[in-house]
């Protein structure tokens, strides 16, 4: 679904990702793991377009999209929540969500999307009057996620969904994941959260100083101290 093959990216002259090469099967979620620094934002932020100087190959289902602008990757079914979530501050989750609708090519109804989305996340059902911003981290963080898959999109990258977000949340957040995978979805995950991630991961890849050091089941990395200890403990 996702195929990455020799990614390169810099900032200015400092070149930060070096020949990264990764897939995720559809229906898989892939977790990307690694210290601090070590270039996990920047990949995601990579395939987003948002570095000005890469270089490599990626495609989603067979299309080249490196090269493409952010509406078209958009419309071929990537969708990318950052870590800052960008809730949309003065709106309520209802018209946060309703955002996600007007970006789409067909648009549809957008009262039985957001009805739709908000079946999947019941938290965000309870409080779609609500002022955005005034929910709590972890809600704004399921309302970001929410939001971008009201366009249906085949991939979905996350970066850090369960920074700085309490426990009793970050729990239920990967129980959400799991949800959405059973229903088809495809998904990068960038987390810290190492453990919790394996255990609702199919793979997973470790970065290390801007190259993929290691990639195997999750299963087994779960299993596996020495190399979470080597390249994860941050
Ligand atoms: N805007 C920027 N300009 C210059 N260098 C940057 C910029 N953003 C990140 N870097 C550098 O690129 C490297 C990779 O950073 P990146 O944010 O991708 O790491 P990360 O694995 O996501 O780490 P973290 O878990 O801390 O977010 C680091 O050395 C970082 O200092």
């Amino acid at each position: 679904m996702l195929h990455i093959e020799n990614l390169n990216a810099w900032y200015d002259r400092s070149h930060v990702l070096q020949g990264i090469s990764l897939e995720v099967n559809k229906g898989e979620i892939v977790t990307l793991m690694g210290r601090n620094g070590a270039g996990k934002t920047t990949t995601l932020r990579s395939l987003m377009g948002l570095l000005s100087k890469r270089q490599g190959k990626a495609t989603i289902d067979g299309t080249s999209f490196l090269d493409l602008p952010a509406h078209e990757r958009f419309h071929l079914g990537l969708a990318y929540v950052p870590e800052d979530r960008r809730i949309v501050p003065g709106l309520t989750v209802k018209e946060n969500l309703e955002l996600g609708v007007i970006a789409q090519k067909n648009r549809g109804d957008m009262s039985a999307l957001v009805d739709e989305i908000a079946e999947t996340f019941p938290r965000l059902k309870e409080r779609l009057h609500q002022d955005g911003t005034s929910m709590s981290g972890g809600e704004q963080q399921m309302l970001a996620i929410a939001r971008a898959m009201i366009a249906k999109p085949k991939v979905i990258l996350l970066d850090e969904p369960s920074e700085g977000i309490m426990p009793v949340l970050v729990e239920e957040m990967f129980e959400l994941f799991a949800k959405l995978k059973q229903q088809g979805l495809t998904i990068l995950l960038v987390e810290q959260n190492v453990q919790q991630a394996l255990k609702i991961s199919d793979r997973a890849y470790i970065l290390d100083q801007g190259e993929i050091v290691f990639h195997d089941t999750a299963q087994n990395l779960l299993n596996n101290d020495e190399i979470q200890q080597k390249y994860c403990a941050v």
